[in-house]
């Protein structure tokens, strides 16, 4: 490099910084605007998420985007990040409160990730939140005592057995509630224990998840609906979306979305793992699909392995979901081994076609993805 180019290329550069830091600036402005309107919406009770607002807003300044020469999907990122730093923004200064005479929340496995951030989110609510883990069982009796709502989110495998033997007795007003993955079990034995009103929900996230902004809970009903419909009223303040299902269809669905899912992870790790792949050396050549792909099947394993176990095992049927999956894989394989090409296409656009408008949408939605992750690299 000349030294004019030198000089050239700092001189652009300090004025880059000193936009950069414009922008520092204005985002703080808008941080600080936002806080406010989270206390506004905090004060009347709105939900965090506004779709509608969301909507309009993108729309307008692709426009305006697009008027000044500026790609309109580049401010749409930008915003859609700038909006989900705001959903974690707006989350300090708490939520409404629904129902304000509930009495307590007794969350039942309250120590556990998913029973401390709906602990977390209630008392953010304003209710006085109680956590019965393992070694409180002495105590019971008193917590549930004044109970306005119960709450188990215990592993899977023992949901049912601690329902039946240990929930037999709650006020008769209180609402029973749990989070398990599987639905129809859980709430055929609340329904047997309890007398008052009784909801299954399944939250479709991880406790990891920052916000609950446009995540879903899946909501099963069991008994006395008005009595609970505060709980759903909160959730959706919280910025989720509600979704009622009929336990069994959502529990068939779990088969493919959960069990099927998590254990063809599992097992694509299983096969790095016994061909010894090298994986620095496959991280070097990875296009950014496969980097996903290795974040997706890597972060499993980053996790508990009793939870897995417990969501795999948890309905005999999905080992015929997988068991399919399994035949599909040996008939695919044969089509390969005879080197058979017209029957791979043949087939690959039977699927495409059965995909139908999703594909090319999916499609879309990738592309966006794997920008990111391209992104994120650093070198
Ligand atoms: O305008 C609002 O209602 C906000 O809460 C602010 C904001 C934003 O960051 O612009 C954040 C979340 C909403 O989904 C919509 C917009």
């Amino acid at each position: 490099m000349t030294e004019k180019t030198t000089e050239e290329l700092e001189q652009l550069r300090d004025l880059i910084d000193g936009v950069d830091q414009q922008l520092l600036h204005l985002l703080r402005k808008r941080l600080d605007l936002v806080a406010q309107v989270g206390a506004v919406k905090h004060g009347a009770g709105l939900p965090i998420y506004a779709p509608e607002r969301e909507a309009a807003m993108l729309a307008k300044r692709r426009e305006e985007a697009e008027a000044i020469g500026i790609q309109p999907q580049l401010i749409e990122d930008v915003l859609r990040r700038l909006m989900r730093e705001s959903y974690l923004n707006e989350k300090d200064v708490g939520f409404k409160q629904v129902r304000e005479d509930l009495g307590k929340v007794v969350i039942v496995g309250g120590d556990g990730q998913l029973g401390r951030l709906f602990g977390q989110m209630l008392a953010l609510s304003g209710y006085q939140v109680v956590s019965l883990d393992k070694d409180d069982w002495q105590q019971a009796d008193a917590m549930f005592d004044g109970a306005g709502l119960v709450l188990v989110t215990v592993p899977i495998g023992i949901t049912c057995e601690l329902i039946r033997e240990k929930l037999s007795n709650l006020p008769n007003d209180c609402i029973l509630a749990d989070l398990t993955s599987i639905k129809s079990a859980p709430i055929e034995a609340m329904m047997e224990v309890h007398s008052g009103p009784v909801v299954g929900l399944h939250p479709m996230f991880g406790p990891d998840v920052g916000s609950f902004a446009k995540q879903v809970v899946v909501v099963c009903h069991g008994r006395d609906s008005d009595q609970y419909q505060w709980l759903l009223e909160q959730i959706k303040i919280w910025g989720a979306r509600i979704v009622e299902a009929e336990a069994e269809r959502h529990d068939k669905a779990m088969q493919l979305v959960q069990a099927m899912r998590h254990f063809c992870t599992f097992v694509y790790g299983l096969n790095l793992c016994r061909e010894g792949v090298d994986m620095e050396n496959l991280l070097q050549f990875s296009s950014p699909i496969y980097r996903l792909e290795l974040a997706m099947v890597g972060r499993l394993f980053a996790q508990n392995p009793e939870l897995y176990a417990d969501i795999i095992f948890s309905q005999r049927e999905s080992f015929n979901v997988i068991s399919n999956y399994l035949g599909n894989f040996a008939d695919a394989l044969k089509v390969i081994e005879a080197e058979d090409r017209d029957t791979f296409i043949k087939q690959f656009n039977e699927v495409s076609q059965w995909f139908g408008e999703l594909a090319p949408q999916f499609r879309n939605e990738s592309r966006a993805m794997l920008q990111s992750v391209n992104d994120l690299k650093s070198h």
